[in-house]
This record gives structure tokens, sequence and C-alpha cells, in this order.
């Protein structure tokens, strides 16, 4: 579904402040696979979904999402198949817009033009059903200036205009990390829901290791632009945050820096 192959990318190339992001990077997702994605700070994480979504290209490599490849497509002819959802509640949404026509927006993304960007009661119907199974009343509120609501409220918006036109790819970035505990794990577990539901192909950063641990079939470990770990969910099921954290240093040679990390 995902294949990401030899992807590299150098920033300021050939000046004091030359930076690697990302070295050789390949990695395969098959159809259905959720995997998530830690590593310490300046690991390559955030340069990697960039890569997938567009918004930068690579020095080297090829990125193939179903059958085509991607590479040389700007971000918003991708965006049809790809689904992302970033740290800052702000980003995913449109504030001045009402619930409804927000996803009004989502829903015509990547449609092909014709489609009406009026609701129609149809549509509203689609909207009010989607948004009920998030479980916290946005569903009466689909007048409502999305500006308005709370940051884990626009999560929830943005987590559900992400993914119900079923992308091929979702791209989670730290989505959680912004949130208070409780409205963090609210998002958790609809997250977990609708991947499960739709049985959508998702990669999500996180720095929670418990999270990291706790969610999808596979989960990657990133150390200076390159992939060290990558543990499948035989060997998931028996992993530990301890665990995890004496197979990195064991990899990389040092202790995980990142002061961000939660250790569940
Ligand atoms: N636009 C940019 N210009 C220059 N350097 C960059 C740019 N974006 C990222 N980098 C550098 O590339 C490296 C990888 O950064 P990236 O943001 O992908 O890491 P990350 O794993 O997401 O880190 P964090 O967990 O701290 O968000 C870092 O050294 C970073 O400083």
């Amino acid at each position: 579904m995902l294949h990401v192959s030899n992807v590299s990318k150098l920033f300021n190339s050939g000046t004091i402040d030359e930076k690697i992001a990302l070295i050789g990077i390949e990695l395969q997702l098959n159809p259905g696979d959720f995997v998530t994605v830690i590593g310490s700070n300046g690991a390559g994480k955030s340069t990697l979904m960039n890569m997938i979504s567009g918004v930068m290209k690579p020095d080297t490599g090829d990125i193939v999402i179903g059958d085509r490849s991607v590479t040389a497509l700007p971000e918003h002819r991708r965006s049809r198949w790809i689904g992302r959802v970033f740290q800052d509640p702000m980003a995913g949404t449109a504030p001045r817009m009402t619930i409804e026509e927000n996803l009004a927006m989502a829903y015509l993304r990547g449609k092909r033009r014709g489609f009406s960007f009026g609701v129609s009661s149809a549509r509203r119907k689609i909207f009010q059903a989607e948004l009920s199974r998030l479980g916290i009343g946005l569903e009466n509120r689909l007048n409502a200036k999305v500006g308005l609501l709370s940051g884990g409220e626009r999560q929830a918006l943005s987590l559900l205009m992400a993914t119900f036109t079923r992308p091929q790819i979702l791209l989670l970035d730290e989505h959680t990390a912004a949130l208070d505990p409780s409205r963090a794990e609210l998002i958790t577990s609809l997250t977990d829901e609708i991947v499960r539901d739709m049985n959508l192909t998702t990669l999500m950063v996180t720095h929670n290791m418990e999270q990291a641990i706790r969610l999808g079939n596979r989960l990657v470990m990133m150390d200076k632009g390159r992939i060290i770990l990558d543990i499948g969910e035989a060997d998931k099921q028996h992993l530990t945050v301890e665990r995890l954290m004496t197979e990195f240093e064991r990899i990389s040679g040092k202790k995980m820096a990142d002061d961000r990390t939660l250790l569940g």
C-alpha cells in the first residue's frame, strides 16, 4: 500500500548547517498495517511524514502509494490518497467555518469537479452519523464555528475529516501530544477504533512509548535518519517500555535523548 524506497534527505547541503534528516529509508506498509513510529529528537520522523505527504521532495528515492509512484507529485495531487492529522489542533480545520462546512470540504477532497460545495440534507445525515461515532455530541453542533471548539474536539473532528473518505494512507503526526491527558486518551481510543473499523493503513508518530506499544501491529524506531528497529506483530505483543529502551541503547550506543518521551 505504501512503499518508501531508498529515500534520503539532506537539509542545507554543503553548508555548515548541513543536517542529515533521512538516509536510505526503506519502509513498506501492507494494506491494513498500523505502524507506530518512535525515535529521539531530530531522528527524521516528521521529515519522513513530509516526504510521504509531499510537503517536501526527497533528494533520492521513490515513494509509491498503491501502485503509483507519487514522488514527483505535489502535495495537493496526493491529498486524495492521504489523510493527515497534525500535532496542532488548529492545523487540520478551518476555524471560521462551521463543523458542517469543514466536513463538506473534507468530503470534496480529491473528488472530481462537479460535486457541489453545498450541504444537502442527505449529506448532512451522513455527517451527523459520522460525528456521532465520536461520542462527544458534535452531531448536535453542525452549525458551530470550529474555532470555538476545544482542542480535543477539534482533534476529534480533524481525525474524522482525515479518515471519512477512507484514504489509502493515514498519517498521524503526534496528533495527541498537544492535548491534556484525558483528551489525549480519548483521541487515542478514537484513533484505534476508527483505524480498526476502516482497516486503514496507518503511520503514527508518537513520543509516548506506552502508546506506541499499545497501538498498531508494528513498531518502527528511528535514530539519526535511519530506521534502526522494525518490530512485527508477534514480537510487539511481548514488548515493554523497558525492553524498548534497552534495545535503543544497544543499537544506537546511547541513551534515548528525548525530553518529551513518555515512558508510560
Ligand atoms: N526545514 C528544515 N531545514 C533544516 N533542517 C531541518 C528542517 N527540517 C528538519 N531539519 C533537520 O532534520 C533533522 C530531522 O528533523 P525531523 O524534524 O524530521 O526530526 P523528528 O524526528 O521529527 O524530531 P522531533 O521528534 O524533535 O520532532 C533534524 O536534524 C532537523 O534539525
